[in-house]
């Protein structure tokens, strides 16, 4: 077996009495896609935080690349959970991907080494054509494919996004979707995706892990999104229905308090 991109071993995170998960044990290879979903306040962002060595777990451990998490760490790439950028942000596209070389190896090599880096991660998100736009002035689909860009250019083994299709329209999200899905085949990347809805991500994730309630599910979609599977997780009865290739489901609460 190859050795894993990122290693959870019996791991868990509490916040003074408030456990969000424990005993989590996951192994994600290169190339795989996981879905992570859950509640508001289920510990989906946390859990992104202790891969990035910002958030110490409570308990057991978590491994990239055979090596404990920690910050700064040149197997990552990083799409973080925001808003749009500021119109009067005076940042250009291409400088915001260079940005993603800044602290690795590549970020002291020669500039037309640099230069030729940033133009191909450009290049292979379709973003050339606005390289040297302000970001502020991008649609939001475009925005979204810079931070792409940002995060793949210095060639991690692992693609942490946190909720990238957030207030995007349904063409941009399948054009973001595409093109994570393209990189973790074409170069194995591993991708471990933050979303509140699996529809988006439907044809592409090889298994889902879902927070609740401080427990967990791993799985295939159709493992983990059934009435039982998610009813046991949440405590309430929950409905799932598979509606001509789409994966309706009603009763989660809206938030973990809820
Ligand atoms: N540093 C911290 N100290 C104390 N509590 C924290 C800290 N960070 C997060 N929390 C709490 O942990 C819980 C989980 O937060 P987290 O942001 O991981 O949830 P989430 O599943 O990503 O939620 P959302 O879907 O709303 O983004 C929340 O109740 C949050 O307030």
């Amino acid at each position: 077996m190859p050795e894993p991109v990122l290693e959870f071993a019996d791991a868990g995170l509490s916040f003074g009495p408030r456990a969000l998960w424990s005993g989590l044990s996951l192994r994600v290879e290169p190339g795989e896609f996981i879905a992570v979903l859950g509640a508001n306040g289920s510990g989906k962002t946390s859990m992104v935080r202790t891969i990035l060595g910002l958030q110490r777990l409570r308990s057991g451990t978590v491994r990239v690349s055979g090596r404990p998490a920690r910050r700064g760490a040149d197997a990552i790439g990083y799409v973080p959970q925001q808003r749009r950028v500021e119109p009067l942000t005076p940042l250009r596209a291409r400088d915001m991907v260079g940005q993603g070389l800044d602290g690795h190896r590549w970020g002291l090599g020669r500039p037309a080494d640099r230069a030729a880096r940033v133009a191909a991660a450009l290049a292979a998100v379709g973003a050339s054509e606005f390289a040297d736009r302000p970001i502020g002035l991008l649609s939001g689909g475009e925005q979204q494919r810079v931070r792409i860009a940002q995060s793949l250019v210095a060639g991690p083994r692992l693609l942490l996004c946190d909720e990238p299709l957030l207030s995007l329209d349904l063409r941009s999200q399948r054009t973001i979707t595409a093109l994570v899905d393209r990189q973790r085949r074409e170069k194995g990347t591993a991708v471990v995706f933050v979303t509140h809805e699996i529809n988006p991500v439907l044809p592409y994730v090889d298994r889902v892990l879902y927070l609740a309630r401080g427990k967990f599910r791993v799985g295939t979609v159709e493992e983990v999104f059934t009435s039982e599977t998610l009813s046991d997780l949440y405590g309430v009865p929950i409905e799932v229905v598979n509606l001509r290739g789409r994966i309706l489901v009603a009763g989660v609460p809206e938030a973990e308090h809820d």
